[in-house]
């Protein structure tokens, strides 16, 4: 049987789980491909760390060069991950007629379009399945599954460790801090995980997701992102006597010839299937004209589960290579659309405020409301300390931009603070 030759870049949670599943799965990949699968390079930073993880047969290396200039290897699978050097390597494999299979959102989403069209021009596949969702098959789906339709909305949960973290705080009680070293220690988390709980990750996701729904080339400028750095268990806790659970949720919808996104914390309702997605889990709303509403529910972080889109891409490229048609684009839908005002959309928001337990306060605020054409329909008051109210309003929808104004408003009080707003999902 003909071999594939295949060279990994990077060797940590998805990089460990890829090497397993291809010396587990080999027969069956076989029998599907037609080609045996062997991985004949390992690129590393720290070879003497990974030396006992690796087979004899197996060359472990810190030179990717290795990879770039063996002209053995037809199939490179970089999950080092970052922009810098990944851009460079993936653009140096692909100049060398290497399809490259990819988990690397930050790179894909930024420097996709470049990167494909030099993948074109060398006839080499470029696929990144795992870049979204971890374990879900959701581009893939996108482009087979709704060829004929059109998308109008696709939302969800799309970064394993911030739901990880905010299923912590719910469930348990954990503090944000315990439940972010946990998904560290879980392999869930970025090198750095600060693009994970600011929203970046999830929006790199968005970026890549709007691509492939809408045709759309947006830009990390054009989306709201809001991360869950300031979520506090009170609102956690808040949340969940009003009814609803705080999930950071990506939004993505065709709004004329626009298109809209954005990544923030949102108040799901208790009974919706998004407020049910729990731990590292993800979940993605594909909202067709014709079909309606589809939910792509599994892991969204981890070795295995990533490790099985890599594996369903490398099974992909490995068909390709055998019929011939490589240097097809992964994704070829281009429509020009224009990213639309971020302050226009609107939604209704919970809102928690700190005032002077004194009489009079909530007006104050209930004034500002009714001067900006805002209004609410429910509102709790609880202590806060000896001399404070807290006090949480849901209001109707509104704007960002009257929400801008509000908060502009109320910070000219000196007893009164609004210390937390987020969207709610619905109405
Ligand atoms: N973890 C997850 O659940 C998911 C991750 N991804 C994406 O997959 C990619 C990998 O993530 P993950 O496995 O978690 O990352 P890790 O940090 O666990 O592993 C990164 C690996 O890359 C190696 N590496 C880093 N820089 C270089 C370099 N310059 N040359 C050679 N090797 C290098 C590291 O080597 P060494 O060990 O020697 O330091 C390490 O083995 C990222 O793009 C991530 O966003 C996508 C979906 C889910
Ligand atoms: N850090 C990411 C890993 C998968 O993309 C996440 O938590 O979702």
């Amino acid at each position: 049987m003909e071999k594939i030759k295949i060279g990994l870049i990077g060797l940590g949670t998805v990089g460990s789980g890829v090497l397993e599943m291809v010396s587990n799965n080999q027969a069956k990949i076989s029998n599907i491909t037609g080609r045996e699968l062997i991985i004949k390079t390992i690129a590393v930073r720290n070879v003497a760390k990974h030396r006992s993880e690796v087979s004899d047969d197996i060359i472990l290396t810190d030179n990717v060069d290795d990879i770039i200039n063996d002209p053995e290897i037809k199939i490179a699978v970089e999950v080092m991950g970052g922009i810098d050097p990944a851009k460079e390597i993936i653009t140096n494999l692909l100049n060398a007629h290497k399809h490259v299979v990819t988990a690397n959102k930050d790179l894909i989403a930024s420097h996709g379009d470049e990167l494909a069209r030099i993948a074109r021009k060398n006839n080499a596949d470029l696929v990144y399945e795992a870049s979204v969702a971890g374990g879900i098959p959701i581009l893939r789906t996108i482009v087979n599954s709704f060829a004929a339709d059109e998308i109008l909305e696709v939302k969800g949960i799309v970064n394993g460790t911030t739901n990880y973290i905010l299923t912590q705080m719910q469930q348990k009680k954990w503090s944000y801090e315990d439940a972010l070293k946990k998904a560290q220690e879980l392999g869930f988390a970025e090198s750095d995980p600060t693009n994970d709980v600011a929203g970046i990750d999830a929006t790199y996701k968005m970026i890549i997701l709007s691509q492939f729904s809408f045709g759309s080339h947006l830009a990390l400028d054009d989306i709201n992102i809001e991360g869950i750095q300031n979520i506090k268990l009170e609102d956690v806790a808040q949340a969940a006597d009003f009814g609803y659970t705080i999930k950071l949720l990506g939004i993505a919808k065709r709004v004329g010839e626009g298109v809209f996104a954005e990544v923030a914390p949102v108040l799901v309702p208790s009974d919706h299937p998004l407020a049910t997605i729990h731990n590292e889990n993800n979940a993605v709303m594909v909202t067709g004209q014709a079909v309606g509403e589809t939910l792509f529910y599994g892991p969204g972080a981890g070795g295995l589960p990533t490790a099985n889109s890599v594996l369903s891409d490398i099974v992909s490229v490995t068909k390709n290579i055998a019929l011939g048609t490589t240097g097809n684009t992964f994704n070829n839908y281009q429509h020009e659309s224009e990213p639309i005002d971020k302050g226009d959309v609107i939604y209704p928001y919970y809102l928690s405020l700190q005032m002077l337990d004194v009489p009079g306060q909530i007006l104050k605020v209930t004034k500002l409301m009714m001067e900006i054409g805002a209004s609410f329909s429910q509102i709790v008051q609880t202590k806060a300390n000896d001399t404070d109210a807290r006090v949480i309003f849901i209001t109707h929808a509104m704007s960002k931009k009257q929400l801008a104004t509000l908060k502009a408003e109320i910070d000219k009080f000196d007893t009164i603070e609004l210390r937390a707003a987020y969207k709610v999902l619905g109405e």
